[in-house]
């Protein structure tokens, strides 16, 4: 343990990007500053970080990320040089800051180019593990693509990004990371909730992390423009630096590289569903080429089990709701599909459109394997589907809580799996047990699980199906309740609300007696059912 301390980093000036950005091998453009609304031919341009003037400080770090992806000993969090860092005011060695071109389809709709209108990767770190980091900076200012926009972040939506990408995280979500957040007291405008509502807020920058940054959006932009040339090259990078077992010889290795990021992502939305995740704006430039949960805006985890849950206010018509995301995923895919056609043969695209075809079966099969998990069975047999899917309208119909359900479904002694059994404090299974199926369904899980175990070592097995369950159904969330408590102090310079969110959140499956006294795991308080969530950033 020691040996590992002594390798961190324990001054800046160590903070080196040891080898020339990778990136540099695609096409960049160097002309700058300008705004660029509708260029060809390349996937970089060239802009400098535009730092935060006014006070600028830290509001909270990942230990996790800071230590295990960039090196980082904790204690330079506490140098005011740090905050300069993370702000973009001064560059780590070797930094060669770019926003990436992309483009989108948004609600469905082609929305041509759009681009890091706020962000700029500052470069690639190899670090001690020899993991190969895209550090990024959001927040940092205009861009070529900042459109009609003004290159900032606000720290209301900052401080969401951080805590559920480092949630989401230890929850065993594959994710983009957050190594660090910091504001100052320059200020921005925004309408919070679209309502017209204008209020000031202050600006935030955020330090992100990423093996790769590159979306669906990112190869579209290509595609749609007819930039076909550039578009292989990208794809042809792509596969070299992320996916190594494709070989570059391989001539399919395009539908090879475009079937894995299918399943990788229809894997991510299926982990999404089982942890009431929804993300609240998939669009295609929200979806990474590597099955990464990519762009926390708008998301919530479901309180109340909903199936129709909405994370986005804007979202009037529930394209992005919780149930409807397997869906969309599904469509977001065949836009990405669209992309890398031209790349392909004529009997390559027919391969194409059979892998297509299969994709939702695959999706609702994995989520079903997420469920079945989530309920300790570990196999699918007849009728499994169904006691599932019996589960869920009865939660939908209770209004049971998604996380505390599974939770406490996972805590149920054998013995307490009976109809009449006192739940106590077991709110959640409480109200479940309202439903007039709940006794039925009790005893059909039961029969189920008996069929799953040995006979002879029924104990063995029950303590095992426990462990798994509690392996899968974390305790904790970051629930929109406790975002907003640790927002509102944060707006006050008062970080102590959302250091302890972000610190209880690394165990998210272990019970915390901090936690408990502070009521993360009992009922959401009655405000929170009628909290909206916030949406412009
Ligand atoms: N305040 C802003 N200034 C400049 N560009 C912006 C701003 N807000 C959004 N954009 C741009 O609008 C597009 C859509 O925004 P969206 O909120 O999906 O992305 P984001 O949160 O800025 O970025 P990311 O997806 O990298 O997390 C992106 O290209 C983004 O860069």
């Amino acid at each position: 343990m020691e040996g590992e301390s002594t390798k961190l980093i324990k001054n800046l000036t160590e903070w080196r990007f040891s080898q020339y950005p990778k990136y540099i091998l695609l096409p960049i453009d160097e002309t700058h500053e300008d705004v660029k609304t509708n260029i060809k031919n390349i996937i970089y341009s060239e802009v400098t970080p535009r730092h935060l003037e006014g006070n600028v400080r830290l509001v909270c770090a990942s230990e996790d990320a800071l230590n295990n992806i960039l090196d980082m000993d904790m204690e330079l969090t506490t140098r005011e040089e740090f905050a300069e860092f993370i702000s973009g005011a001064k560059l780590p060695y070797g930094a060669l800051p770019v926003a990436h071109r992309y483009g989108g389809h948004q609600y469905g709709l082609w929305l041509g180019q759009l681009g890091d209108g706020r962000a700029h990767i500052l470069g690639e770190y190899v670090n001690r593990h020899n993991e190969r980091w895209q550090v990024q900076l959001k927040g940092s200012g205009l861009t070529p693509y900042s459109r009609v926009y003004d290159g900032r972040v606000v720290l209301r939506s900052a401080v969401r990004e951080m805590v559920a990408s480092e949630a989401c995280y230890f929850l065993g979500i594959p994710t983009t990371r957050t190594g660090a957040l910091v504001v100052s007291d320059d200020t921005v405008m925004r309408d919070v909730y679209y309502t017209g509502d204008l209020r000031r807020e202050k600006a935030a920058v955020l330090l992100r992390l990423a093996p790769s940054w590159f979306r669906f959006g990112s190869l579209e932009i290509l595609s749609e423009n007819g930039e076909v040339p550039v578009l292989k090259q990208l794809v042809d990078f792509i596969i070299k630096e992320y996916f190594p077992e494709i070989q570059l010889s391989d001539e399919n290795r395009f539908i090879r590289v475009f079937s894995e990021i299918a399943h990788r992502s229809l894997d991510l939305v299926a982990k999404w569903q089982g942890l009431g995740f929804t993300h609240g704006l998939l669009n295609t430039d929200n979806m990474s080429l590597l099955g990464l949960t990519m762009d926390y805006g708008p998301f919530g985890f479901v309180d109340s089990y909903d199936g129709g849950f909405i994370a986005n206010s804007s979202d009037g018509e529930g394209r992005y709701a919780l149930s409807k995301q397997p869906d969309v995923v599904v469509w977001n895919v065949g836009q990405l599909a669209d992309a890398v056609k031209p790349l392909l043969s004529p009997s390559q695209q027919i391969h194409l459109s059979h892998i297509l075809k299969t994709l939702d079966t695959y999706v609702k099969n994995k989520i079903l394997e997420t469920f079945l998990m989530k309920i300790g069975l570990r196999e699918e047999k007849w009728g499994d589907d169904q006691l599932v899917e019996k589960l869920l309208d009865m939660m939908q119909q209770t209004g049971a809580d998604f996380t505390a359900t599974f939770r406490q479904l996972a805590e149920l002694e054998p013995n307490e799996m009976v109809n009449d059994i006192k739940l106590k404090d077991k709110w959640s299974l409480k109200r479940l047990s309202m439903h007039v199926s709940w006794g039925c369904w009790l005893d059909q899980y039961r029969e189920r699980l008996d069929k799953e175990a040995d006979a002879s070592s029924l104990g063995v097995f029950e303590d095992e199906r426990r462990r798994r369950m509690l392996s899968v159904n974390p305790i904790y969330v970051p629930r929109n309740w406790m975002l907003h408590e640790a927002i509102l102090d944060a707006e006050c310079d008062d970080f102590v609300k959302l250091n302890f969110l972000l610190e209880v959140m690394k165990r998210p499956f272990d019970n915390q007696p901090e936690a408990e006294a502070k009521g993360f795991s009992a009922q959401p308080p009655h405000w929170a059912y009628a909290l909206k969530i916030s949406c412009s950033t």
